[in-house]
C-alpha cells in the first residue's frame, strides 16, 4: 500500500476542481471579517467541520447551499486574487502538477465588480499562486454558468475573450434536476462555432437523459461526474453489457470527470466501495479522479486517490492511468499535454 507521502508526490491531473469551493476555512474567516460576513462558525476549525457536515446531506440542492458562505466572501478583487493563489498553492503541495480550476463568475458581482474584473482577479491569483507554489504547477480556468440562471451565452462569450488569457474552456453547474443541458443550446452552439472547449455537469443528481443531451444535443468535449452512466451498463459480476450511449460514451473515449466524495455527499453513490468508478474503470471507460470542492468535502486529490486505493486495491499503475488520462483529456493544446505526459508523468512513475 502506497503511504500518505507516496500519494502527494505523486504527479496528479486535476480537471474537476471549483475555486469558491476550495478555500481554506481561515481564509473565508478572515475574509468574512473584513467585509462583516456572518459565519455559521468563527473558528477555522469548526468551520472546517461545519462544511463537511452541512455538505454531507444526501441532496445536491442541500449541498449547494452552503455556498453562500465561500461566493459571499468572494467580491472584491483581492478576496478572488487571494483565494485563487492558494488554490493553486494547495493544489501544487498536493502534488497536482496541471489543474483545471472553475468558478461562476456571475457570482462574484454583489460589490460592483465586472466580469471581466472577475477573470482578471482569478488571472492574477492563478499566475501568483503558480510563482510561489512549491512545486511546479500549471494552473487554468474554467468559467462556469450556473443552469438555474439566464447568463450562459454572456459567460460563454466571456470565455472565447479569454482563451490566450489563461481560460481554456466552460462550464455549467448548479441544480441538475429540472435544469437541462439544452436550456444553454445557443451557449453550446456558439462554443462549437468559435471552435472553444467545454464540459457539462451531467449525469449527477440526475440521470442517463441529462448525460444525452450533455453530448448529443449540446456537444460537450467532457463529463462532469457522469456517474449515471452506469444506468446503462448491466454487469453479472464477470460480463458487461453497454447500452448505447454508455457504448458512444467509451468508443468515443469521452472522459468522465468523477468526483467519489462529492458524490457520497450528494447521495449520487452510497459508499466508495459502490461507486461506479470501479466497475468504469474496470471497463476502461476514460475515468479521471476528482476533487470537486475539497472544502466542502474535506478532501484533496490525494485523499481521493487513497481512499480509491482502499476501497480497489489501485496502486501507482493506476494513479498513472488516470493522470495520463486526465492530462490527454485537458483543454490545452495537445503539444503543452504531451510535454506534460512525457516530461513530468511518464518520467516520475517509469522510476517509482
Ligand atoms: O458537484 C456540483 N454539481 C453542481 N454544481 C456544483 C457542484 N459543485 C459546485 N457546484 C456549483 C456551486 C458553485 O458556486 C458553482 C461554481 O463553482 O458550481
Ligand atoms: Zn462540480
Amino acid at each position: 500500500m502506497i503511504s500518505a507521502e507516496g500519494l502527494r508526490a505523486a504527479p496528479k491531473v486535476l480537471l474537476h476542481d471549483h475555486l469558491d469551493g476550495g478555500l481554506r476555512p481561515g481564509t473565508v474567516v478572515e475574509l468574512a471579517g473584513e467585509v462583516g460576513h456572518a459565519l455559521p462558525r468563527t473558528d477555522a476549525d469548526e468551520l472546517g467541520v461545519w462544511f463537511v457536515e452541512s455538505a454531507d446531506s444526501g441532496s445536491l440542492e442541500r449541498y449547494l447551499e452552503t455556498f453562500d458562505h465561500t461566493v459571499g466572501v468572494m467580491q472584491t478583487a483581492e478576496a478572488i486574487k487571494r483565494v485563487a493563489s492558494e488554490c493553486v498553492q494547495d493544489l501544487a503541495a498536493d502534488g497536482v502538477l496541471y489543474a483545471e480550476v472553475r468558478y461562476a463568475p456571475e457570482q462574484h458581482l454583489n460589490r460592483g465588480l465586472s466580469l471581466e474584473q472577475v477573470v482578471d482577479a482569478v488571472r492574477d491569483g492563478f499566475e501568483h499562486g503558480m510563482a510561489v507554489a512549491e512545486r511546479p504547477i500549471v494552473a487554468r480556468q474554467l468559467l462556469t454558468a450556473m443552469r438555474h440562471k439566464a447568463r450562459s451565452m454572456e459567460i460563454a462569450e466571456l470565455a472565447v475573450g479569454y482563451r490566450d488569457g489563461g481560460v481554456v474552456g466552460f462550464d455549467i453547474a448548479g441544480a441538475e434536476a429540472g435544469f437541462p443541458p439544452t436550456r444553454h443550446l445557443d451557449a453550446f452552439e456558439y462554443l462549437q462555432r468559435e471552435n472553444a472547449h467545454f464540459t457539462i455537469h451531467a449525469g449527477e443528481a440526475f440521470g442517463l437523459p441529462s448525460i444525452w443531451q450533455a453530448i448529443q444535443w449540446c456537444g460537450a468535449d467532457r463529463l462532469g461526474h457522469g456517474v449515471r452512466i452506469i444506468d446503462d451498463i448491466t454487469y453479472d459480476g464477470e460480463q458487461a453489457e453497454l447500452g448505447r450511449l454508455a457504448a458512444y460514451v467509451r468508443d468515443r473515449r469521452i472522459p468522465l470527470e468523477m468526483c467519489p466524495s462529492s458524490n457520497l455527499q450528494t447521495g449520487a453513490a452510497a459508499s466508495i466501495a459502490e461507486h461506479p468508478i470501479g466497475l468504469l474503470t474496470k471497463l476502461r471507460f476514460r475515468v479521471t479522479v476528482n476533487t470537486d470542492n475539497r472544502l466542502m468535502s474535506g478532501t484533496s486529490m490525494s485523499r481521493e486517490l487513497a481512499l480509491l486505493a482502499d476501497a480497489f486495491g489501485y496502486g501507482l499503475d493506476d494513479f498513472r492511468w488516470f493522470a495520463i488520462n486526465a492530462m490527454k483529456s485537458a483543454f490545452i493544446p495537445f503539444d503543452e499535454r504531451l510535454k506534460l505526459i512525457d516530461e513530468v508523468i511518464k518520467p516520475w512513475y517509469a522510476s517509482h
